[in-house]
């Protein structure tokens, strides 16, 4: 598992850490990692050309002593110092003995930063507050004009550390060298895609049981996934019903099976007028018209995909004392109180703008703040959140360690690969998985099978529903 810790967090530990280890030990830990990558980064040092960026701050002095280094081995490096009476006294004193050279303010940038190799992010870390100021601001806009590569210390400046949001200008890094544990916003969209990679450097930090964020690896998923015993039958693998498909969207009832047929339910039954059109892609599907109340047993229920306006399913669907997934047009149709008054598990899987609709806010508000917005919509709503995109959120009602799952690729943004993500996830509920399990082993195989699938070229929804078979095997692998 890959966990990622809130700020406040950090600073308990970091104290703890520091008042047994000498003076700058902890910093010359980081710096070290630092310099590590860096290094690997260049494939060679010696003759290369590197601009520190430095703020007033601790991450300016990482950059400090870390360039001084790179000094020592051959590269030329040229500070810029943002505030320069603030600057890292060691650090710069530093950096001054291994031959640095040092220039102060944004204008006094522009012409090494267009002659670098690589620019080292030191501005701020995590002690940064609100949005970049002015002339870190400027200093980043100057950088964003070059084509020089980026390695951010801890966290690119100007993003968030703790919720992902990025208020403003920041830094987009090729690389980003983290200390002691990933920070929340590091995982998250939008300020993940200003990290590039990132790498994690082991400064000794001991941190609490519960991160903020927790992201499955394939060796958690195989534990999760459920797979049949000598004694299973498919009544005991789960038995999941999909409500879902109407006379104008018949197609989402299909791929929602799909889905389902190959999340490790023994049995999927399908309710709703798509029936024929199910049947005739998948005859193992136990198919009724009627009501879900009269589908016969099931373990899991998933309600929503191209349901149209059938309201009638859905609040017949919540009335059910089993595990219920909701997505799309059952977002809008399930009343709210009904959902907030269920016994059994719920698990809404909304993408951002329907997570708008449901929390009453403008659809970018839960793209900047994606973080924010899942806690809410679970707190809200009394039931675990599924929040969709390239970065997938799972947020439970009780609060605790929130989901990330970032298997996926752009090539899933196509019609109707939610459906499947619907079906294969309520799939594993029926299988016996808790919400917050099916909801991340879901996002992570259908990610994984989008990837799988696409290959560097587009996929058709029922192209990344094949493909999860292949998924589960090399989860399993
Ligand atoms: N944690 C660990 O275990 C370890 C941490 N280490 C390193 O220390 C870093 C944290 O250092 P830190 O605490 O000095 O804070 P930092 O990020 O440099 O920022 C504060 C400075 O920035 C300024 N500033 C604030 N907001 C700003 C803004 N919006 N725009 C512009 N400026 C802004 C603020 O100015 P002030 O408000 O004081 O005027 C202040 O001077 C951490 O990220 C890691 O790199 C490692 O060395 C060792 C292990
Ligand atoms: N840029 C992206 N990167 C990774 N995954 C994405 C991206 N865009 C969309 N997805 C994934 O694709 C699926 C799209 O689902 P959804 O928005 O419900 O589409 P539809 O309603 O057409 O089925 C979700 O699983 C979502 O997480
Ligand atoms: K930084």
């Amino acid at each position: 598992m890959r966990t990622a810790y809130s700020v406040e967090t950090v600073r308990v530990a970091e104290q703890e850490l520091m008042a047994r280890l000498p003076e700058g030990a902890l910093m010359q830990r980081a710096v070290a990692g630092l310099v590590a990558a860096c290094a690997e980064f260049l494939g060679r040092v010696y003759g290369t050309r590197i601009v520190l960026l430095v703020g007033s701050g601790d991450n300016g002095g990482d950059a400090l002593y870390a360039g001084a280094r790179l000094a020592k081995r051959g590269a030329g490096v040229t500070a810029v110092l943002l505030v320069p009476d603030r600057a890292h006294p060691g650090g710069l004193a530093a950096l001054l003995r291994a031959g640095g050279r040092v220039v102060r303010g944004t204008d006094a940038a522009e012409e090494p930063l267009r002659r670098a190799d690589l620019v080292v992010d030191g501005i701020v870390g995590i002690g940064g507050k609100g949005g970049l100021r002015p002339d870190a601001a400027k200093l980043v806009d100057v950088l964003g004009e070059t084509r020089a590569a980026v390695v951010a210390v801890d966290l690119p400046s100007g993003v968030d550390a703790d919720t992902g949001e990025v208020r403003g200008a920041a830094v987009r890094a090729d690389l980003t060298v983290t200390f002691g544990t990933h920070k929340p916003g590091l995982l998250v969209d939008p300020a993940r895609e200003y990290a590039g990679s990132v790498r994690l450097v082991d400064i000794g930090l001991a941190l609490p049981g519960e991160a903020e964020l927790e992201a499955l690896q394939h060796a958690d998923v195989a534990a999760l996934l459920p797979v049949p015993g000598a004694e299973s039958d498919k009544y005991r693998r789960g038995v999941v019903g999909i409500a879902a498909g109407s006379s104008r969207y018949p197609g989402a009832a299909v791929l929602a099976v799909s889905g389902a047929l190959r999340g490790g339910a023994g049995a999927v039954r399908y309710v709703g007028p798509a029936g024929d059109a199910v049947i005739a892609r998948f005859p193992e599907t136990l198919v009724s018209t009627g009501s879900p109340e009269q589908a016969g047993r099931v373990q899991a229920w998933v309600v929503g995909p191209g349901a149209g306006d059938d309201g009638d399913v859905v609040a017949a669907v919540l009335r059910a004392e089993v595990p219920v997934l909701v997505d799309a047009d059952g977002l809008r149709l399930a009343d709210r109180d009904a959902v907030r008054a269920r016994r059994a598990p719920t698990l809404l899987t909304p993408h951002a703008g329907e997570a708008a609709a449901l929390l009453g806010v403008p659809r970018e508000e839960v793209e900047g703040a994606r973080l924010t917005s899942v806690r809410e919509l679970a707190e809200r709503y009394r039931a675990t959140v599924l929040l969709k995109g390239s970065t997938t959120l799972i947020a439970s009602p009780g609060g605790g360690a929130v989901r990330v799952n970032s298997t996926g690729t752009g090539w899933l943004a196509t019609a109707g690969s939610g459906d499947v993500l619907s079906g294969l996830t309520g799939s594993l509920l029926a299988a016996g998985l808790d919400a917050p399990d099916a909801g991340s082993v879901g996002a992570y195989l259908h990610g994984l099978a989008g990837r799988l699938a696409a290959d560097g070229a587009p996929v058709g929804a029922h192209d990344v529903a094949e493909a999860v078979r292949e998924a589960w095997r090399d989860v399993m692998d």
